[in-house]
């Protein structure tokens, strides 16, 4: 037998094939299905893109204006649904909510023939802010609130049935293409636990609600609220660029930076999701989690090399969409499950369950001492 590598994380191992997203590849950059990002983040919506991922081409007019419309028409919970998310605890952190909430769905709803993939994906695009957000107001404040709304897109619905009223228009376009950014990103963490737990041939719940598990640690999507908690300490950016001077002194890691793939290179997400966050601070005339986001930028590049991912800027842009940050993760999962579908779709295409083999490091053979000559 040949000899076995081994590399810690799977770092650079190639664990297989995929035609939906091109992750830092020299000549291609960050593409969904062959569409550079920062193209579709100027001129399409998170539905196209939704559409794209799990259906493998974008709409034309009509496929557009039925995708969205079916979305709208999904987003009633059932009563059972509302009955789960009432008893959970109201400490209950939002990811908690939405990982519970997607499995007891599996049970309600659960996959059949005529109830597959693509149609839970729907549903549960449609479902996820409802759900987190009847969740929300039920325990804050009593309110058993309407999870249908007028609202057209996904990101103007979200936005609506948090504030309870409708965005405006920066917040709505600004969440728009923060969920165009976060919708997919190939075989990270997230999407690679969703594609293991289908090569067993789970049901689709199964994948999802392992992939919202291992979303919500902060070196994968929670990183977004814990950039926010570290900004949130500081009055001024000199008083950011001292805290992080010293943080970087003693070892601890700068939530919002560094990256897997993108190690010498920014996340081509960073300068989009940047610019609206600068936007976002301009029109609401407070201009100082952006300035205390820049000179953290710019002390963590100067100290350690390291550019930020997606979750940096992210951080900012939400609290100035109003956002509290214990939902920050959560809006990864409203975007991200139109990529973790696509995936799963993908790999019931052409399975092959993921089984690889671990070095074993424990005792030699020893013999087996009976329990009363033990201790
Ligand atoms: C949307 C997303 O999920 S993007 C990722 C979000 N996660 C974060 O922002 C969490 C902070 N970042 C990290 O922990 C890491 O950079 C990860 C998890 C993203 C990538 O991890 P890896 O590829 O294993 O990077 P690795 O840990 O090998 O880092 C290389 C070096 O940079 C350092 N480093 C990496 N990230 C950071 C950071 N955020 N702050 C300080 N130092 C860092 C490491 O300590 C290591 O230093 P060393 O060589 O002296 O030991
Ligand atoms: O690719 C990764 O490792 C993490 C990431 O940026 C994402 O999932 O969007």
């Amino acid at each position: 037998m040949a000899a076995l590598s081994f590399s810690p994380g799977l770092e650079g191992v190639v664990a297989g094939t995929t035609a939906i997203s091109s992750v830092g590849k020299e000549q291609f950059g960050l593409t969904y299905r062959g569409y550079a990002i920062e193209d579709l983040a100027a001129h399409a919506t998170f539905e196209e893109v939704a559409f794209l991922l799990i259906h493998g081409a974008l709409p034309d007019a009509g496929e557009y204006a039925r995708y969205r419309k079916r979305l709208a028409g999904l987003r009633e919970l059932s009563a059972a649904l509302k009955t789960v998310l009432e008893q959970l605890p109201a400490k209950a952190h939002p990811m908690d909510v939405l990982r519970t909430g997607c499995s007891a769905l599996g049970t309600m709803e659960p996959e059949t023939e005529a109830h597959g993939a693509h149609q839970i994906a729907d549903r549960l695009l449609a479902l996820f802010p409802g759900m987190l957000l009847y969740w929300h107001h039920f325990h804050r404040d009593g309110r058993r609130i309407e999870t249908a709304s007028a609202e057209e897109s996904h990101a103007g619905h979200f936005l609506h049935l948090l504030h309870g009223r409708p965005p405006g228009e920066l917040q709505r376009q600004a969440m728009d293409a923060s969920l165009i950014l976060y919708a997919e990103h190939e075989f990270n963490a997230s999407t690679f636990s969703a594609r293991v737990t289908a090569s067993t041939l789970a049901d689709f719940y199964a994948a999802i609600t392992a992939a919202i598990g291992t979303l919500r640690g902060p070196l994968h999507g929670g990183a977004n609220e814990e950039a926010m908690r570290l900004l949130g300490r500081f009055a001024s950016p000199e008083e950011a660029e001292e805290a992080v001077r010293a943080m970087i002194a003693a070892g601890e890691k700068i939530m919002g930076f560094g990256h897997r793939i993108y190690k010498k290179s920014l996340d081509p997400r960073s300068p989009i999701i940047q610019q609206w966050s600068r936007r976002l601070a301009e029109a609401a005339g407070n201009p100082l989690l952006y300035r205390i986001s820049e000179r953290i930028e710019a002390v963590v590049r100067q100290a350690k090399g390291l550019y930020p991912n997606l979750d940096f800027y992210s951080a900012s842009a939400y609290h100035l969409c109003g956002i509290p940050t214990s939902m920050f993760t959560p809006v990864f999962v409203f975007a991200r499950v139109a990529g973790w579908a696509a995936h799963v779709i993908e790999q019931r295409s052409a399975n092959r369950i993921f089984r690889p083999v671990a070095d074993y490091t424990g005792p030699a053979p020893r013999p087996y001492p009976p329990l009363a000559t033990r201790g």
